[in-house]
């Protein structure tokens, strides 16, 4: 469980200034979706939490720490999946083990790559598959098995669920709100990013809206728990339904604010 600060940051790619000036505070145990239209900086914003990109000025603190490199504290998954192709699904998870559990045999990685396998509802047969085999919702399912599986307290998620048929983002989406929820006494703080408001509405403790670039956060929300309802229920809520207009006209620049409502 580990709080997320971001100060003053800015980011360029040479001259380019994309990220202008974000500033966030993100408790432990969050499920933050960053929301904006296609270029705004949401993807180089993961890059820099993640410690791939370092920021042009201000900084990212976790757990009061300055983020300087990438570190297995943070896990990501990507909307293309990034697992090795050579590699079965099983190695594929069971390298990702080696990494973070040094002194895991072999026998005990295999066993708990099984373990998370079942988790995301993957079974013993697609273990020895290599990713070429799997559909596009099996290699998510690999990913984010291989994402709980080295268990970060911070998971980076790329639009994850971007290139998948609507069936299975729904089952999807179902299965890490669940396997989130599980950890009741460790719960990740997961940055989600996503085009679509009715996932954020749907998996999100807290809203970001990052603006045009150079972006800046041009409005944020965060539930209260009573307010935060299910699939099922959701669409029924004028309060949500309300925050889902309001989303939806910030997003298409109808609105320029930064309050909540
Ligand atoms: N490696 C790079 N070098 C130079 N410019 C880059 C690089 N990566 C991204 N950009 C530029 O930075 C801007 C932000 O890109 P980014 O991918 O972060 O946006 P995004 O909001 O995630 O977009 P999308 O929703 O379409 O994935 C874009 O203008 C993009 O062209």
């Amino acid at each position: 469980m580990l709080d997320v600060s971001v100060k003053h940051l800015s980011f360029s790619y040479d001259k380019d200034l994309i990220l202008d000036d974000i500033n966030m505070k993100v408790k432990a145990g969050a499920f933050v979706c960053l929301l904006g239209q296609s270029g705004c900086g949401k993807s180089t914003f993961l890059r820099l939490l993640a410690g791939l990109e370092k920021p042009s000025s201000g900084e990212i603190l976790v757990d009061n720490e300055s983020v300087a490199k990438a570190g297995l504290q943070r896990g990501v998954v990507f909307q293309d999946y990034g697992l090795f192709p050579w590699m079965s699904t099983g190695e594929n998870i069971m390298i990702a083990l080696k990494q973070k559990f040094k002194n895991m045999s072999s026998d005990e990685r295999k066993t708990e790559a099984l373990r998370r396998m079942k988790d995301v509802e993957l079974t013993e047969v697609d273990f020895d598959k290599l990713p070429k085999e799997l559909s596009g919702g099996m290699k998510q399912r690999c990913a984010i098995a291989r994402a709980f599986g080295i268990d970060p307290p911070i998971l980076l998620m790329d639009e994850p669920f971007g290139a998948l048929d609507a069936v299975t983002r729904v089952k999807l989406q179902d299965l890490v709100l669940d396997l989130w929820k599980k950890e009741t006494a460790n719960r990740k703080t997961i940055f989600f990013v996503t085009h679509d408001v009715d996932e954020a509405l749907l998996l999100a403790t807290d809203i970001f809206v990052f603006g045009q670039s150079p972006s800046k956060i041009i409005y944020s929300y965060s539930f209260k728990n009573e307010k935060k309802l299910d699939r099922k229920t959701m669409h029924d809520d004028s309060y949500v339904m309300e925050l889902r207009n309001q989303l939806m006209k910030i997003i298409h620049n109808e609105v320029r604010t930064k309050s909540s409502i």
